[in-house]
């Protein structure tokens, strides 16, 4: 499994200063502006979706006779399966770090930065790139914003990688069963 880093506090710190900074409380929504200036957890959570892309492999039917980049030959009617999952476990693509769970690979300068859908094939490239993939951030930012500030969270097992478990999409055989506990302060 990908070692975690201690990126928790990061987060936590990152929400912190949004917070102070517009005199909220914990617990009341982020609006929008406030959730796209949350860089670190932007970060964080596409590091967990290129280690775990929740569509891990991706089929495609060739409609005409064609050339991929590389000069391999595709024919009409063919068909082209492309794999996120082990695409983010390729050191030509990711570094030698490739394994590792590091949010800091997608910070340049305090910004997450924008990485070529054709790398980070998470959500496709191209045309048919996926419509909801702002919307699918904005939801997952929202989220994990107001629980991690609430509650600390400990994972059960920690010693025992969860086990995949491969239908459409990735997901994980029993879930992730976690502690809670209610942050004070
Ligand atoms: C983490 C969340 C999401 C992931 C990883 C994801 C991933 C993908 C992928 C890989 C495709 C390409 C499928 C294919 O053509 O083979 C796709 C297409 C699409 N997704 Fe998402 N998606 C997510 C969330 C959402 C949400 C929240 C919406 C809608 C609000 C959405 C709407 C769509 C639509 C409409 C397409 C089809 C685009 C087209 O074919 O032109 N997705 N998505």
């Amino acid at each position: 499994m990908a070692e975690i880093r201690a990126s928790k506090p990061n987060i936590l710190k990152e929400l912190e200063k949004i917070r102070v900074r517009n005199s909220k409380n914990i617990g009341e929504t982020y609006s929008y502006d406030e959730l796209r200036d949350m860089h670190y957890l932007h970060a964080a959570i596409s590091e967990a979706l290129r280690l775990y892309p929740p569509v891990p492999v991706d089929t495609k039917a060739c409609q005409n006779n064609d050339i991929m980049p590389d000069g391999t030959f595709v024919g009409k009617g063919w068909e082209v399966t492309y794999h996120m999952y082990g695409m983010a476990r390729m050191e030509s693509i990711w570094g030698k770090n490739c394994f590792e769970f590091l949010p800091e690979r997608w910070i340049e300068n305090g910004v997450c930065k924008q990485e070529s859908p054709f790398r980070f094939p998470v959500f496709q490239a191209g045309p048919r790139i996926c419509l909801g993939k702002d919307m699918a951030y904005i939801q997952m930012k929202s989220i994990a914003a107001s629980v991690i500030e609430r509650f600390e969270m400990e994972v059960e097992s920690k010693d025992k990688a969860p086990e995949h478990l491969l239908a459409l999409t990735l997901r994980m055989k029993g879930g992730l069963p976690v502690r809670l506990r209610k942050r004070c302060g």
